[in-house]
């Protein structure tokens, strides 16, 4: 759709002026829309059927999230004529900000912890409202101002105990052969530990299912990139676990997660000591690493 587009909405009256593309996949395309001042992400589907899937369940979504406060998501749904045919689409909040692989190419791989943390604390927030997310992937991770995470994309979301239908082949648990296609939470864990290797080291894990034979697919593999990895190695504890789905609920992920992330960073501080850097120096950064810890710890908390 050209930039400059209008779609009046046939049943509840609001018009939409298309400003620019977003993002598109195989359910649709996503603009940034403006309907009088207010800026909005509007979702044009591709199925109208699956459109209004993905749309009940962020319906049923905000109904239960209303109870924390949370302003609704879903905005608007409704069909438009354009270029000639009729379109389906849906209005939702727009979500400001950038993959997680952008965010921690500009502004550190340090924000690891606090944005791992926060994606945790989101997915367990989904899971203990019934839903499996079921499409975590570095496109539906939007990361903004000081580590603000939220997700985008609700069309995998699934209920437990149901069959994940939308989800991406190289995040996919049963792509590893390391469980089944059934939605529960530890789906979303697995998915979180992938991600976590496509956002550092994407290029060995492309080729790593590139050469795998499809019988040779398994959690170890995964396993073997982030303990060869510099900057994911500390993390192996916490990834073992999301491999195999050794957590017994999202708010253990999330525990296990902050404590293997000051692990890491107190081995980090006592290797930095043990490599001839000035005591001075050494106190210094040991002070800085106390206060990062301290920010992050308001930062898990906020
Ligand atoms: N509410 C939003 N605010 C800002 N950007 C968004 C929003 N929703 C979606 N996007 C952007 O649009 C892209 C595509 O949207 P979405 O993932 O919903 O489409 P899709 O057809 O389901 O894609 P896929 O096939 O990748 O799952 C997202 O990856 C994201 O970058």
């Amino acid at each position: 759709m050209p930039p400059g587009t209008v779609l009046a909405g046939k049943w509840n009256g609001k018009r939409y002026q298309l400003e620019k593309l977003l993002g598109a996949g195989a359910n649709g395309q996503v603009y940034l829309a403006f309907s009088g001042r207010s800026v909005y992400a509007l979702k044009i589907g591709t199925d109208a059927a699956d459109l209004q899937a993905e749309a009940n369940v962020l319906a049923s979504l905000d109904k239960r999230e209303r109870r924390r406060g949370r302003p609704p998501f879903l905005l608007d749904v409704d069909d438009a004529a354009a270029e000639g045919h009729e379109l389906s689409f849906y209005v939702m909040q727009y979500v400001p900000g950038m993959s997680v692989r952008s965010y921690l190419r500009e502004h550190g791989e340090d924000w690891l912890g606090v944005i791992g943390y926060r994606l945790l604390r989101r997915l367990a927030e989904l899971h203990e409202a019934g839903w499996v997310f079921g499409d975590v992937k570095n496109d539906n991770v939007l990361v903004s101002g000081y580590g603000r995470v939220a997700l985008v994309d609700y069309g995998g979301m699934t209920v437990p105990g149901r069959s994940v239908r939308q989800f991406t082949e190289i995040y996919d648990r049963g792509y590893w052969g390391a469980g089944s296609r059934t939605a529960d939470p530890a789906y979303d864990w697995f998915a979180v530990a992938v991600l976590w290797i496509h956002v550092m080291d994407s290029e060995r894990l492309i080729r790593l299912t590139r050469t795998l034979l499809p019988q040779n697919r398994h959690p170890r593999e995964l396993l073997e990139l982030v303990r060869t990895n510099a900057s994911l190695r500390p993390m192996a504890p916490w990834m073992e676990r999301a491999f195999f789905g050794r957590f017994s609920d999202s708010e253990e992920a999330c525990e296990a997660w902050s404590s293997n992330v000051r692990q890491a960073s107190g081995a980090r501080a006592r290797a930095d000591r043990g490599h001839g850097v000035p005591g001075w120096m050494a106190g210094l950064f040991v002070l800085s690493a106390a206060l990062c810890v301290s920010a992050a710890a308001l930062w898990f908390l906020s």
